[in-house]
Protein backbone atom coordinates (compact mmCIF):
# COMPACT_ATOMS: atom_id res chain seq x y z
CA UNK A 1 0.00 0.00 0.00
CA UNK A 2 1.04 3.54 -0.89
CA UNK A 3 2.02 5.90 2.18
CA UNK A 4 1.51 9.44 3.07
CA UNK A 5 2.99 11.21 6.05
CA UNK A 6 0.87 13.65 7.81
CA UNK A 7 2.89 16.50 9.33
CA UNK A 8 0.80 16.05 12.96
CA UNK A 9 0.47 14.89 16.18
CA UNK A 10 -3.04 15.54 17.08
CA UNK A 11 -4.42 12.35 17.35
CA UNK A 12 -7.99 13.35 16.30
CA UNK A 13 -6.98 14.88 12.84
CA UNK A 14 -4.62 11.79 12.20
CA UNK A 15 -7.53 9.72 12.44
CA UNK A 16 -9.87 11.72 10.51
CA UNK A 17 -6.64 11.23 7.64
CA UNK A 18 -6.27 7.40 8.38
CA UNK A 19 -10.17 7.19 7.03
CA UNK A 20 -9.65 9.88 4.14
CA UNK A 21 -6.79 8.08 2.39
CA UNK A 22 -8.01 4.89 3.23
CA UNK A 23 -11.17 5.66 0.46
CA UNK A 24 -7.31 5.92 -2.30
CA UNK A 25 -5.86 3.09 -0.80
CA UNK A 26 -3.12 4.85 0.53
CA UNK A 27 -2.29 4.97 3.98
CA UNK A 28 -1.77 7.90 6.22
CA UNK A 29 0.76 8.00 8.97
CA UNK A 30 1.06 10.85 11.49
CA UNK A 31 4.75 11.70 13.27
CA UNK A 32 2.89 9.74 16.06
CA UNK A 33 3.78 6.77 14.30
CA UNK A 34 6.67 7.27 12.79
CA UNK A 35 10.46 6.20 15.10
CA UNK A 36 12.52 7.91 16.74
CA UNK A 37 11.24 11.58 18.29
CA UNK A 38 10.34 14.29 15.69
CA UNK A 39 11.13 17.64 16.96
CA UNK A 40 7.91 19.89 17.54
CA UNK A 41 7.57 22.54 14.64
CA UNK A 42 7.34 25.93 16.21
CA UNK A 43 3.69 27.64 15.18
CA UNK A 44 4.90 31.17 14.70
CA UNK A 45 3.24 32.44 11.66
CA UNK A 46 0.05 34.63 12.72
CA UNK A 47 -2.13 32.89 9.53
CA UNK A 48 -3.38 29.33 9.14
CA UNK A 49 -1.81 29.75 5.55
CA UNK A 50 1.73 30.06 7.41
CA UNK A 51 1.79 27.60 10.34
CA UNK A 52 0.45 25.25 7.15
CA UNK A 53 3.82 25.97 5.38
CA UNK A 54 5.97 25.75 8.45
CA UNK A 55 4.88 22.48 9.33
CA UNK A 56 4.97 20.72 6.05
CA UNK A 57 8.18 22.43 4.56
CA UNK A 58 9.94 21.50 8.22
CA UNK A 59 9.05 17.97 8.17
CA UNK A 60 9.23 17.38 4.41
CA UNK A 61 12.95 18.84 4.82
CA UNK A 62 13.57 16.67 7.92
CA UNK A 63 12.47 13.17 5.95
CA UNK A 64 13.32 14.42 2.68
CA UNK A 65 9.59 13.15 1.27
CA UNK A 66 6.48 14.56 0.42
CA UNK A 67 4.31 15.63 3.52
CA UNK A 68 0.88 16.96 3.97
CA UNK A 69 0.68 19.38 7.40
CA UNK A 70 -3.00 20.89 8.57
CA UNK A 71 -3.34 23.48 10.60
CA UNK A 72 -6.98 24.65 11.53
CA UNK A 73 -8.75 26.05 13.98
CA UNK A 74 -12.18 27.80 15.18
CA UNK A 75 -12.82 31.63 14.36
CA UNK A 76 -15.85 32.68 16.76
CA UNK A 77 -17.69 35.98 15.05
CA UNK A 78 -18.65 37.67 18.13
CA UNK A 79 -14.88 37.17 19.85
CA UNK A 80 -13.64 38.90 16.51
CA UNK A 81 -12.24 35.31 15.35
CA UNK A 82 -10.96 33.93 18.45
CA UNK A 83 -9.25 31.72 18.91
CA UNK A 84 -8.31 30.96 15.48
CA UNK A 85 -4.79 30.25 14.75
CA UNK A 86 -4.79 29.97 18.48
CA UNK A 87 -6.82 27.28 18.79
CA UNK A 88 -5.10 24.44 20.03
CA UNK A 89 -3.58 26.55 23.00
CA UNK A 90 -6.82 28.82 23.85
CA UNK A 91 -6.65 27.97 27.74
CA UNK A 92 -3.06 27.38 27.84
CA UNK A 93 0.36 25.91 26.17
CA UNK A 94 -0.95 22.17 27.72
CA UNK A 95 -3.80 21.54 24.44
CA UNK A 96 -6.64 21.09 26.79
CA UNK A 97 -9.28 20.18 24.63
CA UNK A 98 -12.08 20.63 27.69
CA UNK A 99 -10.54 23.60 28.79
CA UNK A 100 -10.44 25.42 25.21
CA UNK A 101 -14.38 24.25 24.86
CA UNK A 102 -14.65 26.14 28.83
CA UNK A 103 -13.32 29.17 27.73
CA UNK A 104 -15.11 29.82 24.28
CA UNK A 105 -18.30 29.11 26.16
CA UNK A 106 -17.21 31.03 29.35
CA UNK A 107 -16.43 34.37 26.76
CA UNK A 108 -19.49 33.61 25.05
CA UNK A 109 -22.16 33.75 28.41
CA UNK A 110 -24.46 36.44 27.50
CA UNK A 111 -23.97 36.29 23.48
CA UNK A 112 -27.10 35.06 22.37
CA UNK A 113 -28.46 32.15 19.76
CA UNK A 114 -28.39 34.67 16.70
CA UNK A 115 -25.03 35.98 17.42
CA UNK A 116 -23.10 33.03 18.12
CA UNK A 117 -22.23 32.33 14.87
CA UNK A 118 -18.42 30.70 13.78
CA UNK A 119 -16.40 28.49 11.26
CA UNK A 120 -13.92 25.93 11.51
CA UNK A 121 -10.67 26.52 9.37
CA UNK A 122 -8.49 23.93 7.76
CA UNK A 123 -5.65 25.09 5.83
CA UNK A 124 -3.45 21.84 3.82
CA UNK A 125 -0.14 22.28 2.85
CA UNK A 126 1.79 20.30 0.67
CA UNK A 127 5.60 20.08 0.18
CA UNK A 128 8.03 18.11 -1.31
CA UNK A 129 11.99 18.54 -1.66
CA UNK A 130 12.87 21.19 -4.05
CA UNK A 131 9.17 21.73 -5.34
CA UNK A 132 6.85 25.02 -4.24
CA UNK A 133 4.37 24.77 -1.59
CA UNK A 134 1.28 24.23 -2.22
CA UNK A 135 -1.88 25.52 0.09
CA UNK A 136 -5.54 24.59 0.29
CA UNK A 137 -8.51 26.11 2.64
CA UNK A 138 -11.78 24.63 3.18
CA UNK A 139 -14.43 25.97 5.83
CA UNK A 140 -17.26 24.93 7.43
CA UNK A 141 -19.85 27.53 8.79
CA UNK A 142 -22.08 26.85 11.96
CA UNK A 143 -23.16 28.38 15.49
CA UNK A 144 -21.36 27.52 19.03
CA UNK A 145 -23.78 25.50 20.91
CA UNK A 146 -24.61 26.75 24.42
CA UNK A 147 -23.12 23.55 26.31
CA UNK A 148 -21.02 20.67 25.24
CA UNK A 149 -23.45 17.66 23.62
CA UNK A 150 -21.96 14.54 22.08
CA UNK A 151 -18.73 12.05 22.06
CA UNK A 152 -17.01 12.09 18.67
CA UNK A 153 -14.76 14.01 17.66
CA UNK A 154 -11.99 16.18 18.86
CA UNK A 155 -11.16 19.97 19.86
CA UNK A 156 -14.35 22.20 19.65
CA UNK A 157 -16.69 19.80 18.46
CA UNK A 158 -19.03 19.49 20.73
CA UNK A 159 -19.94 22.50 20.83
CA UNK A 160 -19.91 23.55 17.00
CA UNK A 161 -23.17 22.90 15.27
CA UNK A 162 -22.85 23.02 11.63
CA UNK A 163 -25.18 25.05 9.55
CA UNK A 164 -26.66 22.05 7.84
CA UNK A 165 -27.05 19.87 11.13
CA UNK A 166 -29.07 20.25 14.31
CA UNK A 167 -26.45 18.21 16.07
CA UNK A 168 -22.94 19.21 17.17
CA UNK A 169 -20.67 18.13 15.41
CA UNK A 170 -19.68 15.56 18.02
CA UNK A 171 -22.45 14.45 17.75
CA UNK A 172 -22.52 13.36 14.30
CA UNK A 173 -20.74 9.91 13.06
CA UNK A 174 -17.15 10.19 11.67
CA UNK A 175 -18.53 9.52 8.66
CA UNK A 176 -21.26 12.28 8.51
CA UNK A 177 -18.98 14.87 9.90
CA UNK A 178 -16.01 13.89 6.84
CA UNK A 179 -19.18 14.78 4.67
CA UNK A 180 -19.52 18.02 5.39
CA UNK A 181 -15.84 19.53 7.59
CA UNK A 182 -13.38 21.78 7.04
CA UNK A 183 -10.77 18.91 6.46
CA UNK A 184 -13.09 17.07 4.08
CA UNK A 185 -13.58 20.73 2.18
CA UNK A 186 -9.95 21.33 1.95
CA UNK A 187 -8.81 17.63 1.07
CA UNK A 188 -11.25 17.48 -1.76
CA UNK A 189 -9.02 20.12 -2.99
CA UNK A 190 -6.36 17.83 -3.46
CA UNK A 191 -7.77 15.43 -5.49
CA UNK A 192 -5.17 15.27 -8.82
CA UNK A 193 -2.27 15.45 -6.16
CA UNK A 194 -3.55 12.28 -4.24
CA UNK A 195 -3.59 10.73 -7.89
CA UNK A 196 -0.07 11.04 -8.49
CA UNK A 197 1.16 9.92 -5.27
O1 LIG B 1 -13.61 20.50 17.12
C1 LIG B 1 -12.73 20.51 16.30
N1 LIG B 1 -12.87 19.79 15.16
C2 LIG B 1 -12.00 19.80 14.16
O2 LIG B 1 -12.17 19.12 13.15
C3 LIG B 1 -10.86 20.62 14.37
N2 LIG B 1 -9.81 20.90 13.62
C4 LIG B 1 -9.04 21.72 14.35
N3 LIG B 1 -9.59 21.99 15.55
C5 LIG B 1 -9.07 22.82 16.64
O3 LIG B 1 -8.00 23.57 16.19
C6 LIG B 1 -6.76 23.12 16.76
C7 LIG B 1 -5.77 22.97 15.67
O4 LIG B 1 -4.52 23.50 15.99
P1 LIG B 1 -3.27 23.05 15.12
O5 LIG B 1 -3.69 23.06 13.68
O6 LIG B 1 -2.08 23.77 15.50
O7 LIG B 1 -3.13 21.52 15.52
P2 LIG B 1 -2.44 20.81 16.77
O8 LIG B 1 -1.46 21.72 17.44
O9 LIG B 1 -3.52 20.24 17.61
O10 LIG B 1 -1.66 19.61 16.04
P3 LIG B 1 -0.51 19.71 14.89
O11 LIG B 1 -1.19 19.26 13.62
O12 LIG B 1 -0.06 21.12 14.81
O13 LIG B 1 0.55 18.75 15.32
C8 LIG B 1 -7.08 21.76 17.36
O14 LIG B 1 -6.25 21.44 18.43
C9 LIG B 1 -8.53 21.94 17.75
O15 LIG B 1 -8.59 22.60 18.97
C10 LIG B 1 -10.72 21.32 15.57
N4 LIG B 1 -11.63 21.26 16.53
MG1 LIG C 1 -0.26 22.81 16.29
Amino acid sequence: MKEIIIATKNKGKAKEFIDFFLEYDIKALSLLDLPGNIPDVEETGTTFEENATLKAEQISELLQVPVLSDDSGLEIDALNGEPGVYSARYAGEEKNDQANVAKALNNLEDVPMEKRTARFVCVLAVAAPGEKTTLHRGTCEGTIATKPRGNNGFGYDPIFIPQQSTKTMAELLPQEKSDISHRANAIMQLDEWIKTL
